[in-house]
């Protein structure tokens, strides 16, 4: 087998040498390629300069890369995609588009990450150091990697990708050294792309692109459906609106979309789904509360409830709000919405005001009785926090910062806020137990164990929705169980 030379990577004060592992024939069985885990990463996603500000103008897509190349740091180093954003956003202030720029190559290579990082197992013999660097490598795979695939493809061609990535990496004091490994990694990969896709794709992380505790989980809760579901999770999510029924009716709001050259389709008694994707600042109304963002599967909700008008309803882990505006949107309702982050509160508090609706907003813990004032509630959502296994294609990073162990931890938080709940509904009373969770110890087997603690009444209620993608169907995986009080408990 031909041996690739080693690239000589300039780096002050003492020169480093970085090798590029020899190639492997197209028949090749794989190596054994490890993952690097964020610990495992030198730098664990710290900055070496965490104030440099780069001079890259924003419209180049070297620009574009460094940022996404942060972001994939900073999630290796266990920050969720959307704050790693924010604080990137924040540091460099992009302009609107490069902006846009930098999210869609992140959340690619958040998909894409599994493939990525075999790759570079493959190419190279040991993680690249710093953790930018490999940020930037793997933002930069995903473009290359079947340009066509998921998000409609991104409009850049395999040498701009290449030239722009060492650009990007020229840029960046902590990882200038690199820049010819860079570009070395890079074009080998080009070079040798079809034979070594096909061995990446015999490893199951790089083929579904989810670390494999991950995959063998869905295999085994789900034996017929797990590749579908694995297949939803890596799809770029459709936006769905929900209509404020208080204010507008469906086709009223369709009519709106048409004017605003906006292609649409009703799909359930208060959802829209928008032809393509849009920024909501550009959604007709969305900033007086004609309408809200929210997954078709999650707008089952306030139906399933059963609310009327009058009621004293407990939206008890209500951050950031989506459910509890589509209670007030259905009933005038005496609602409290209970979440113990303060901070998330304050979004429950944007929301309601967008709508134009109240709500008694409270800090507590949902599994203490501290902050109840020992009314009972007429109904209760217990919307509690999970793994959100069934959302990850709205958030591809939770994949890679979940551990195996969180499903556990999490159903023994929502057990407990389960059982403090049910003493605060009254007799013939109904709670509706919602996750965003594919793991049947966060749904189905917590609800039957529930039930059986409690002795509640099941009502009827659609139970685990898997995330499904189409046409007619295009939802995330989330899970409903409505119970009921008999009148002498
Ligand atoms: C799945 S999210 C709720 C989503 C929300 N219902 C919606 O539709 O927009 C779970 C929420 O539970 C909150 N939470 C976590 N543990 C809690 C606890 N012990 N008590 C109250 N809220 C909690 C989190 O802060 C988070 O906002």
């Amino acid at each position: 087998m031909q041996k690739r030379p080693l690239i000589t990577v300039k780096k002050a004060p003492k020169p480093v040498r970085i090798k590029l592992k020899p190639a492997s024939g197209p028949g090749s069985a794989p190596s054994a390629v490890s993952i690097p885990s964020a610990s495992e990463l030198p730098s664990s996603g710290r900055s070496l300069q965490p104030n440099f500000k780069t001079k890259l103008p924003h419209e180049s897509l070297a620009f574009a890369l460094f940022g996404a190349a942060q972001a994939v740091a900073q999630v290796k180093a266990g920050t969720a995609l959307p704050q790693a954003l924010a604080k990137i956003f924040e540091h460099s202030d992009p302009s609107p588009q490069a902006r846009g720029a930098i999210q869609a190559i992140a959340y690619r290579a958040m998909r894409q990450l599994g493939r990525a990082e075999t790759l570079l197992g493959m190419m190279t013999s040991k993680a690249p150091d710093p953790a930018l660097l490999h940020g930037l490598l793997c933002c930069a795979l995903s473009l290359l990697c079947n340009p066509s695939e998921t998000d409609g493809g991104l409009p850049y061609d395999d040498f701009t990708v290449v030239d722009q990535a060492v650009t990007a990496a020229a840029a960046h004091p902590d990882i200038a050294h690199a820049k010819g490994m860079v570009n070395a990694v890079l074009r080998r990969f080009l070079r040798e792309r079809i034979a070594l896709m096909q061995t990446a794709q015999l490893q199951p992380v790089a083929a579904w692109n989810y670390p494999q505790w991950w995959i063998d989980a869905v295999k085994s809760a789900y034996p017929h459906d797990w590749q579908a579901i694995l297949v939803a999770g890596n799809s770029a999510p459709p936006l769905t609106l929900r209509v404020n029924l208080r204010r507008t009716t469906v086709p009223e709001y369709l009519q709106t979309l048409t004017q605003a050259g906006i292609a649409a389709q009703p799909i359930g008694s208060s959802a829209v789904r928008l032809d393509k994707p849009l920024p909501v600042a550009q959604i007709p109304g969305f900033a007086d509360g004609m309408a809200s963002v929210q997954d078709a599967a999650a707008q089952l909700a306030a139906t399933l409830l059963d609310v009327s008008d009058g009621m004293r309803v407990l939206d008890a882990c209500a951050a950031p709000g989506g459910k509890t505006g589509h209670l007030l949107e259905t009933a005038v309702l005496d609602l409290t919405a209970l979440d113990h982050d303060a901070r998330r509160l304050v979004r429950i508090e944007e929301n309601l005001q967008r709508l134009q609706l109240s709500a008694t907003l409270t800090v507590g813990d949902a599994s203490n009785r501290q902050w109840w004032d020992g009314r009972q509630f007429d109904r209760i959502l217990a919307d509690v926090p999970c793994t959100a296994s069934g959302i990850v294609r709205r958030h591809p990073d939770i994949r890679w910062l979940r551990r195996k162990a969180d499903t556990l931890q999490l159903a023994t938080l929502s057990k407990e806020i389960l059982d403090n709940l049910w003493q605060m509904l009254r007799p013939n009373g109904k709670l509706l137990f919602v996750t965003c969770s594919l793991w049947p110890q966060e749904s189905e087997a917590q609800a039957a164990a529930f039930a059986m603690r409690n002795q509640a009444t099941r009502l009827p209620a659609p139970g685990q929705l898997l995330p499904t993608v189409g046409k007619e169907d295009d939802h995330d995986g989330l899970f409903y169980a409505l119970f009921q009080k008999t009148s002498s408990q």
